[in-house]
């Protein structure tokens, strides 16, 4: 991601931090800003040309827009029906 957890530097990375910390899992980050290789090489590795790249045990899953589509509806689903 373009910061880390706890200093996201770019909105859509801070948006992905926050969705995870909402779902209480453990979350380890790599600062893509601080190093061009890791920057090029994960594009290459995930064939993604974009950051955040998020990955669950160790498969990339994807960026910002996938991870609000694909997770923040569950997380909406399992408030609305644990508040009944
Ligand atoms: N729509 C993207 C938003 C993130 C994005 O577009 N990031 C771009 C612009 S900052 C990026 O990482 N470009 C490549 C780079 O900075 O190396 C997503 O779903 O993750
Ligand atoms: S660094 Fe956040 S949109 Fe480019």
């Amino acid at each position: 991601m373009k910061g880390t957890k706890d200093f996201p530097q770019c909105g859509f990375s801070n948006t992905v931090v926050q969705i995870l910390k909402s779902l209480n899992v453990p979350v380890e980050t790599l600062n893509i800003l601080e190093n061009e290789m890791l920057r090029q090489g994960l594009k290459e590795y995930s064939s993604w040309p974009t950051f955040p790249q998020l990955y669950i045990d160790g498969e990339f899953f994807g960026g910002c827009d996938i991870v609000v589509g694909e997770l923040t509806v569950p997380i909406l689903l399992l408030f609305s029906c644990s508040s009944f």
